[in-house]
């Protein structure tokens, strides 16, 4: 296989360290994430062309905050200090680092502070950034320059020599900073000469050869839901295996109107073999009673794992679990680095149960949907199902709030049906990360035909999203809403009330649970 050029980056805990990775992946460039403390050695047998520190959240004047080994300080490897990995170079290069009185979280503005900066060369003056910290950079190590400053004065970024040492206090991965893009280009060609050579399709055959190595003779079963990443995982891990692959797909109850029988019908045209097994009752069964939203995503992952432990007993026996599961549900769930968040488990990661007998085997834990969708395209498989909008493994159970009962569900199922209807009667379906209702268990009082009536809240949910990470609502036609709360009270008794949320991502998830 080709050797490309490759960047290590150092995470220090960031909830955006895959970002970085993920924008040098857009540059046609190699990355490997490796932990903070690696051993310089292990770090240098990488032979890196240039090194990025992330962020994260630990403050670099504490005394048992993460630390870059000296020896990669001293290498005359190119270094890029992003975020906490600024105030840590400052810290470690002789200069000053103090908590500000103030913390930048946000949207923000930096002006360019030299006219020699080989991370900023040819950009504006005046940049739109985006910044997460607290800490500040109150003095320059010696021989350093300021590159940036931000609009109180404070520094924003600082370069030594030709390059080959820079920081940036703001976020040039996430999508909010808007040259972000350029400046990690100009460190990759500029200063750390890379060739752009690396490509999808690379990432598409070194992942074949690592499926075959890992599973060797051994049988698989596939938890294919439908959806745009258990498919692209199927299809690619068929490449890999052949016929030592076999699907199931799983009815948990919890699906959308007439999803289970269209799911059915459209795997035809793909050459996968897929079994499928009805199991709502056991899926309600372990959601009586259950209103907690945590406790929900448990019952259900655990719920998925008999299933398929069960099932992959009747199918010949599968010593491995494939799974699409992708880097937003392993960050959110809180499995990721040392000591990010919990915000929801995740049911194919958080929820899986320890005594689960089979090997995990998920190959899209790195990426993120868009290029899961691009990979899907280089694997030739259909739109139908790489352009479809995601849905949760858990399913209704999570728009369903309060206790997850058939009756409510069919309300949800059919008030659901309506809004995704209109939505792609207005062809919009392809704009949107996600559209579909939720159901709340609060009761108002409404007057049709005259007659008083009591009866449960349906809100209307679509957002816009690159990556599900952060999202923002979509500002839907007043006609397009208006027809679907309309058609919504007429068409499904036992809902007289439609609402619309109008928050982002954050500080709301997409999902209400
Ligand atoms: N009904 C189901 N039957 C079998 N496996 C499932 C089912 N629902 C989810 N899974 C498994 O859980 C994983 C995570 O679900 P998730 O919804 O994130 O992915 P997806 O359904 O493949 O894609 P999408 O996010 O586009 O809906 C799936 O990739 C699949 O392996
Ligand atoms: O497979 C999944 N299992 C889950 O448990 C799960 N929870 C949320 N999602 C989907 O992930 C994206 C981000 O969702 P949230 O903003 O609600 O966290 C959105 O696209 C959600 O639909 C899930 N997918
Ligand atoms: N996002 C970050 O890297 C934050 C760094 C450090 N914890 C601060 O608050 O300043
Ligand atoms: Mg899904």
């Amino acid at each position: 296989m080709e050797v490309h050029d490759n960047i290590v980056i150092l995470d220090c805990g960031s909830q955006y360290t895959q970002l970085i990775a993920r924008r040098i992946r857009e540059l046609s460039v190699h990355s490997e994430i490796l932990p903070w403390d690696s051993d310089a050695e292990e770090v240098l047998r990488r032979n890196p062309k240039g090194i990025v520190v992330s962020g994260g959240p630990r403050s670099c004047i504490e005394p048992d905050a993460p630390r870059l080994d000296e020896r990669l300080l001293r290498s005359g490897i190119p270094l890029l200090g992003i975020c906490y990995g600024m105030q840590m170079l400052a810290h470690q290069l002789g200069g000053r680092v103090e908590r500000a009185g103030a913390a930048e979280y946000g949207r923000a503005r930096v002006e360019r502070a030299s006219e020699t900066s080989a991370l900023l060369e040819g950009l504006p003056a005046s940049l739109q950034v985006w910044m997460s910290h607290w800490d500040q950079v109150t003095g320059l190590p010696p021989g350093a320059r300021a590159v940036a400053v931000s609009e109180g004065g404070a520094l924003a970024g600082f370069e030594m020599g030709d390059g080959r040492i820079g920081a940036l206090q703001f976020h040039p991965e996430v999508a909010h900073t808007e040259q972000g893009t350029e400046i990690l280009r100009r460190f990759l060609f500029r200063i750390c000469g890379c060739d752009p050579t690396w490509r999808l399709e690379d990432w598409i055959d070194r992942t074949v050869e690592e499926i075959r190595e890992k599973v060797g003779a051994e049988r698989v079963l596939c938890g294919l839901s439908g959806g745009v990443d258990s498919t692209v995982a199927a299809v690619l891990t068929a490449r890999a295996l052949g016929d030592q692959l076999q699907c199931l797909f799983v009815d948990n109850g919890l699906l959308r109107k007439d999803e289970a029988d269209q799911v059915m019908d459209t795997y035809r045209v793909l050459d996968l073999s897929v079994h499928r097994v009805d199991a709502g009752g056991r899926f309600l069964g372990a959601l009586a009673g259950v209103t907690d939203p945590e406790a929900k995503r448990k019952a259900i992952g655990w719920t998925f794992v008999e299933v398929f432990e069960d099932v992959a007993g009747g199918l010949g026996g599968a010593a491995w679990l494939l799974q699409g599961t992708l880097y937003p549900d392993v960050i959110e769930s809180g499995h990721q680095g040392k000591g990010a968040s919990v915000i929801k488990s995740h049911h194919n990661v958080g929820g899986l149960p320890e005594i689960m007998k089979m090997k995990v085997l998920e190959p899209l834990r790195d990426l993120f949907k868009d290029e899961v969708r691009q990979i899907g395209r280089l694997l030739g498989i259909p739109e139908v199902f790489v352009a479809r909008q995601p849905f949760p493994g858990p399913g209704l159970a999570v728009r369903c709030l309060g206790e997850v009962v058939e009756p409510r569900l069919a309300l949800l199922r059919e008030a659901d049906a309506i809004f995704r209807e209109e939505i792609a009667a207005a062809g919009l379906y392809n704009q949107l990360w996600q559209a579909f209702c939720v159901l709340l268990p609060t009761r108002s009082v409404g007057v049709m035909g005259d007659v008083r009536t009591y009866a449960e809240t349906a809100v209307l949910r679509a957002v816009e999203s690159q990556d599900g990470m952060t999202a923002d609502w979509a500002r839907l036609p007043y006609d397009l809403l208006d027809r679907t709360a309309r058609r919504i009270c007429n068409e499904v008794p036992g809902i007289n009330r439609v609402t619309l949320d109008i928050t982002g991502k954050p500080p709301s998830t997409i999902e209400w649970e």
